[in-house]
């Protein structure tokens, strides 16, 4: 089906339809089918074959070329990424920064990748390789394009795998810059390879037989689909999914700071963040200051154009989402919140972009643990405020979610501020900041936001990978894109039973 990217979206989600945020068609395709899936699953495996044949510092040179040749096409890349997603060109470019970062960083791994060496009795011995998994699928999510195609491929290649890699039918663009790239670096045709769908093609990718590996970020409804598909073919998934993360500000905080780590803990791409702390809770004391100042730099934040160098907030990704968000603020005012500020629709003057899907950014006060607004995920730009007195009662309030992805605390308390993330029920935790993406960095979720606290500890990954459904970034991210084989030498003659 050939579709168009830049159609208003105003109707009812088809999966196999492209749109963007201002009504403007930008490109058209045709979404993947089965002999389209096939095909690029029969190519990847092709590029695996070379691929993996390759030493670890020669994959390592060929990742670092693809990083410089992104970090030399950042401006590019970044104004596509702006007008596939939304996003200011500010927050682009960080984004894009983000991605060369992380293949720079596993460029640095792979050559690192290595087994170990075991003594045996009578001078035989054993030794493990840590070998890739073969093709890989990658499935995107829409708020972070190009980062999310980077921080999937980045550890898949320099493992020796494959990947095809299918980005959401809502930003379909900057994924196949990324696969330019990698070629023009000198990654084997078909290593990375990108099709374009929805839902259908997404399980068509996770079903098929030769696929070794599902790597998914998107939500919870949708993980739970790719999860069951994997389970039918014994396949690792590595699940990045949604969440309602806390942020907690302690009374003796730096003030400054923490309304500014409220606003980056929420207003970053349109609210469009998973490890948004959108459920801030603030002691008693500074609650009014707090709020105030809170108020004061959200009405501050300039909306519009997000190709504008000034511009702070661009459009919400396409209109169904931009009602869902608006509806959630109307929920929250029935349920008793207030609106502060906000959380109305917003047209720019600029005639061009009247048809786009802009609101203003919303802080809720006199929010309460039950209401729809702090318990659900609602990926836009509205954050609810909570007043809390104790530790132990914020605590379990904030870990009192079915979601664990990330959370964050403000306190000039060294020992409150360890003391407090080590309760914490989340994969990441910040203390006095929020939503920086350092690569080297492991991220990921606990409870539904991606994983339990279960895995195999190693000689190698001791102390560091006790997660279920698999990390991206950080060095404990090897384990979730390798196998390890097991190697036993005999030195001396076959004692049979026999
Ligand atoms: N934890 C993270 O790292 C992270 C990062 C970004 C977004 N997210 C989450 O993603 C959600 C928003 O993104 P979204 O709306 O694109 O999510 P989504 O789950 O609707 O879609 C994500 C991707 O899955 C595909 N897909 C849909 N149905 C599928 C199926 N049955 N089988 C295979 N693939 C399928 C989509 O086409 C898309 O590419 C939010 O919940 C957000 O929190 C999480
Ligand atoms: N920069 C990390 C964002 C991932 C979640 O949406």
């Amino acid at each position: 089906m050939t579709t168009q990217i830049g159609v208003s979206f105003d109707g009812s989600l088809d999966e196999d339809s492209i749109w963007t945020w201002c009504s403007r068609v930008i490109a058209t395709f045709s979404c993947s089918g089965e002999k389209e899936v096939n095909l690029a699953v029969e190519d990847a495996k092709a590029a695996f074959k070379i691929w993996r044949q390759k030493s670890g510092l020669e994959r390592g040179r060929i990742l670092l070329e693809a990083a410089r040749i992104i970090r030399e096409r950042t401006d590019e890349i970044a104004t596509v990424e702006s007008i596939n997603n939304g996003k200011s060109i500010l927050e682009a470019r960080l984004d894009i920064d983000t991605s060369w970062q992380c293949l720079e960083y596993y460029a640095g791994l792979a050559g690192s990748m290595a087994g170990e060496h075991i003594q045996l009795p009578g001078g035989s011995f054993g030794y493990t390789r840590r070998e890739p998994l073969g093709v890989c699928v990658g499935i995107g999510a829409w708020n972070y394009p190009f980062q999310i195609a980077s921080w999937k491929s980045a550890p898949a290649l320099a493992c020796g795998n494959a990947m095809v890699f299918k980005p959401s039918p809502f930003t379909p663009v900057t994924a196949l810059l990324l696969a330019e790239i990698y070629t023009e670096a000198g990654a084997p045709p078909g290593l990375f390879n990108v099709v374009q769908g929805g839902g259908a093609t997404g399980q068509l990718l996770c079903q098929h037989r030769d696929v070794a590996k599902v790597s998914f970020t998107g939500s919870v409804p949708t993980g739970t689909k790719i999860m069951e598909a994997a389970a039918k073919g014994i396949k690792p998934v590595t699940l990045e999914l949604g969440g309602k993360s806390p942020l907690i500000i302690f009374a003796d905080c730096n003030l400054e700071n923490a309304v500014k780590g409220a606003l980056m803990a929420n207003f970053l791409t349109q609210g469009e963040v998973c490890c948004n702390g959108t459920r801030v809770f603030v002691q008693k004391e500074i609650l009014d200051k707090f709020t105030e100042q809170v108020v004061q730099q959200t009405q501050r934040i300039k909306i519009g154009d997000p190709l504008l160098e000034g511009t702070r907030m661009g459009p919400l990704i396409n209109r169904p989402h931009l009602e869902r968000v608006l509806g959630f603020v109307k929920g929250a005012k029935e349920q008793g919140a207030k609106v502060l500020c906000g959380g109305d629709p917003y047209v720019p003057e600029d005639p061009k972009l009247k048809d786009g899907y802009f609101m203003r950014p919303c802080v809720l006060g006199n929010c309460r643990d039950d209401m729809t607004c702090v318990k659900e995920e609602i990926f836009g730009p509205v954050m609810s405020i909570l007043s809390f007195d104790t530790e132990a009662e914020v605590l379990e309030r904030a870990n009192n979610t079915a979601f664990g992805l990330a959370a964050g605390v403000f306190t000039r308390d060294l020992q409150r501020a360890h003391r407090v993330v080590a309760e914490l029920q989340a994969g990441v935790c910040f203390i006095n900041n929020y939503n920086v993406s350092p690569v080297e960095l492991p991220f990921g979720g606990y409870k539904k936001s991606g994983s339990q606290p279960v895995g195999i500890v190693t000689a190698q990954n001791r102390g560091a990978s006790r997660e279920g459904f698999g990390r991206e970034n950080g060095r404990v991210t090897i384990e979730h894109y390798s196998q390890l084989k097991t190697v036993c030498v005999e030195m001396g003659d076959v004692e049979s039973a026999f």
